[in-house]
């Protein structure tokens, strides 16, 4: 075939849709995640659109693919399109069809696969708006540079992956003005957009106390002093939940709190113990917390009620992200006037006909905090409306047309951010120094 007809292939929806499923069969599961067939991929689909590419390994074994698609004008500040490689696992008989055959349904052209929303889909849409721009007479170049980040281990934090990207040198040097990151599917016709998001706290509460006889009521067991703090947080969480039910707050606007796991008892090969009372008894508890919220108050209720030392229990953070940046501030993205990159992105948008809807607190956490704290515009937005949101749930997909009209989103988007030519008042005083 003619260059010309291979082309015209590479541009056509099912080869677009087959390189989606592709990316989606591989499967980047945590906890062992198969990084290197990702980036061998990654490298591959950059290569077919002549960006640039390297391969950060921060920590061995866990590549970050950072792409370029040097601007006009490598003075002004870049654009970086991030997206998280990584997804969390799935309990594979659950499913309809297994979660990295990323079976296309026939019948509704619904995509199934683990990643399918979050957030393979933003990943390849990104790479598929350029193919588009580079392929367009009227925009072959941007002004500015667009950088893509495909970064590893978001899922267990982002330690590893955008929060070393965040603060290494390479980034300083990639002089980012804004960064896109992940948003949510709306099962309405308005895509949502989120302007920040909540921190994760990931605590573990433990409780300690005598054994005893199983038939024995006594006092200051650990099972008994775990359930009262259990009590404690079931009442506060209600209370949360509640100004969610009643409309007052959204989900991103107050503290959640919710159970990850209960550790106790005796083992025995039958199950457990039933006639002794354990000396040790522990709960998770996933925690997410506003940017906005009374953290302090919050870490002050778990040290005096949720874990206190009174009761022999002590506590643990396997996750706590600052709801602060480097600056002091609380991370947030201006949505107004004082932040021209927001009315691009809502006006580029619409002009791909797409509806959006009020800016919103991200409810969970993504890697955009790590460039929030360093007093970035992150904006987080994945172009999938009419579709229910399943991300981390059972028979996670993402309908092929939906996946196609937000290829279009980011075409538009993408246009639109690298071509701004406007400095804003931050560039310049960067510029000055
Ligand atoms: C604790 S890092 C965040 C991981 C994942 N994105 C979540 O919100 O659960
Ligand atoms: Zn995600
Ligand atoms: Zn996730």
């Amino acid at each position: 075939a003619s260059a010309v007809s291979q082309d015209e292939d590479s541009s056509s929806a099912s080869s677009i849709i087959s390189r989606f499923r592709q990316y989606l069969q591989i499967n980047t599961a945590q906890p062992k995640p198969n990084y290197h067939e990702a980036a061998d991929f990654l490298i591959s689909q950059a290569n077919s659109l002549s960006l640039e590419s390297q391969v950060l390994e921060f920590v061995q074994g866990k590549p970050l693919v950072l792409l370029k698609w040097p601007g006009k004008n490598p003075a002004l500040p870049s654009i970086l399109l991030n997206s998280h490689t990584d997804v969390v696992p799935s309990e594979h008989h659950k499913w309809a069809h297994p979660p990295f055959d990323a079976h296309l349904d026939s019948a509704t052209g619904n995509i199934y696969a683990r990643g399918s929303q979050d957030m393979k889909c933003v990943g390849m849409q990104y790479l598929e708006a350029i193919r588009k721009l580079k392929a367009s007479p009227s925009f072959r170049q941007p002004l500015r540079t667009v950088y893509l980040s495909f970064v590893p281990d978001e899922e267990i934090g982002g330690h590893h992956g955008a929060e070393m990207l965040a603060h290494s040198e390479v980034f300083q040097k990639m002089n980012v003005g804004v960064v896109l990151d992940e948003g949510l599917a709306s099962p309405d016709d308005f895509y949502r957009v989120f302007y920040a998001e909540r921190s994760p706290m990931w605590l573990v509460i433990k409780a300690t106390g005598p054994p005893g006889h199983g038939a024995k009521l006594y006092d200051n067991s650990a099972m008994e002093n775990l359930l009262k703090s259990i009590e404690s947080i079931r009442r506060f969480r209600a209370a949360q939940f509640d100004l969610v039910k009643s409309g007052s707050r959204a989900e991103g606007e107050v503290i959640s709190v919710n159970m990850a796991f209960l550790k106790a008892g005796t083992p025995s090969p039958t199950g457990f113990v039933m006639n002794l009372q354990p000396s040790e008894a522990q709960a998770g508890l996933d925690i997410r917390v506003p940017p906005t919220a009374d953290h302090l108050s919050l870490e002050r209720r778990i040290a005096e009620e949720w874990a206190p030392s009174s009761r022999n229990m002590t506590f643990e953070f396997k996750q706590k992200a600052s709801v602060y940046d480097k600056f002091g501030k609380p991370m947030l993205t201006a949505h107004d006037g004082s932040n021209p990159w927001w009315g691009l992105l809502e006006e580029a948008i619409k002009n791909a006909n797409g509806k959006v809807g009020k800016p919103e607190i991200f409810p969970a956490s993504t890697d955009a905090r790590y460039f929030r704290e360093q007093g970035l515009p992150a904006i987080g937005f994945s172009p999938m409306a009419n579709t229910p949101i399943l991300l981390h749930d059972h028979n996670e997909f993402l309908n092929k047309d939906e996946y196609l009209k937000g290829i279009d989103a980011y075409e538009s988007i993408i246009k639109a951010f690298a071509s701004f030519d406007e400095r804003t008042s931050d560039d310049e005083s960067k510029a000055e120094l």
